[in-house]
């Protein structure tokens, strides 16, 4: 892989398309075409509470939650910009309640991947000005082509993406992503409006002393992981680990890639799947950490192993540096 820092990302993916067993430049596209997505949204955050771009939109999610004007925003830029690539045969999204079926300009369906889409991350910090993000995942279709694209092409399990990654719209705008080669980040100067190679390789330690939980829900936690939230917090070692929870998944597993740690979003009593979608949060986010040598469960088997049945179901989701995350499933074993 041919990591040369301060590379652009169009002169990294250029140089490492070879590497991809599909090589046609239709997954740079993509991964291009995601990229010229991102920066629009990151233009419209940036100015979160200057414009009316702030506050509930007035809708409802499939999910049942009051939809951002962000959220809408971005899932408008990201599936416009999409669609124009010829290059998607269909996307989910968060914040859509169904699949959309997206034909090649010539109407013969010959479009070959499908993209899953979080785009906006950490919706409840928008309006407070903590940073948020987008997550994807990419697929090859299975359906043939010259046909439409169907759920089968969705409800795939994690170990069969080809890509995934996450923009993070914090104190710098990065965009991290792997093609199942290592994982990569690249911090956008946006004076020049270009993404520069900033992270070569990223890994997490195989050990960390972060630990991200909404400990608002404790009362409501399975009973192993009240234990290991009780484990990080006893003086002992090198415990008492440090409790840091932003409530947007991706700066908080950006954050614990970087350092070291664990994120959780537990089953609880009220919700016994937790509250993370697997297909277009947990399934991406688990392809990034273990390809940066992290771990990702729902506290008995890996993410990525799980057969999907529906859009938007939930996982229990424990996630980040490996020996953390072995540790909690050794709590939750029965
Ligand atoms: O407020 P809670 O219940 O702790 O949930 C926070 C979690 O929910 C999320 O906001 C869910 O994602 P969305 O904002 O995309 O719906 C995660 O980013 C975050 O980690
Ligand atoms: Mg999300
Ligand atoms: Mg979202």
């Amino acid at each position: 892989m041919f990591q040369k820092k301060h590379l652009t990302m169009g002169e990294f993916i250029i140089a490492n398309q070879n590497s991809f067993k599909y090589t046609s430049g239709e997954l740079s596209r993509l991964l291009n075409g995601i990229r010229l997505a991102a920066k629009v949204v990151n233009h419209e955050v940036n100015k979160a509470g200057l414009v009316d771009i702030t506050g509930a939109a007035g809708e409802t999610n499939i999910q049942g939650e009051d939809q951002q004007k962000l959220d809408v925003l971005a899932n408008e830029k990201f599936i416009q910009t999409l669609k124009n690539r010829e290059i998607v045969c269909g996307i989910a999204s968060e914040e859509e309640d169904d699949f959309i079926t997206i034909n090649s300009f010539d109407e013969n369906h010959q479009n070959k991947y499908v993209v899953l889409i979080d785009p906006l991350d950490g919706s409840s910090n928008i309006d407070v000005n903590v940073s948020v993000g987008t997550i994807f995942s990419i697929y090859r279709r299975v359906t043939p082509v010259g046909t439409p694209v169907t759920m089968e092409d969705f409800l795939q399990p994690g170990n069969k993406q080809i890509a995934a990654g996450y923009i993070i719209y914090g104190t710098s705008t990065m965009y991290v992503y792997t093609t199942g080669h290592g994982v990569n980040g690249f911090t956008l100067n946006p004076a020049l409006g270009t993404f520069y190679l900033s992270h070569p390789n990223m890994q997490f330690p195989e050990d960390g002393t972060i630990y991200s939980v909404n400990e608002g829900n404790y009362v409501h936690f399975p009973q192993g992981v009240k234990d290991y939230i009780k484990y990080c917090q006893k003086e002992e070692g090198d415990r008492p680990y440090t409790s840091r929870y932003i409530g947007s998944l991706v700066s908080d597993f950006h954050r614990n890639m970087i350092k070291g740690g664990i994120y959780m979003y537990p089953q609880t009593s009220k919700a016994k799947n937790g509250k993370l979608r697997l297909l277009y949060e947990c399934n991406p986010m688990a392809f990034l950490a273990e390809q940066a040598n992290g771990k990702a469960s729902d506290g008995t088997q890996r993410i990525m192993d799980i057969e999907p049945t529906e859009l938007h179901q939930r996982v229990p989701f424990f996630c980040g540096s490996k020996n953390m995350v072995d540790k909690v499933e050794e709590f939750l074993r029965p």
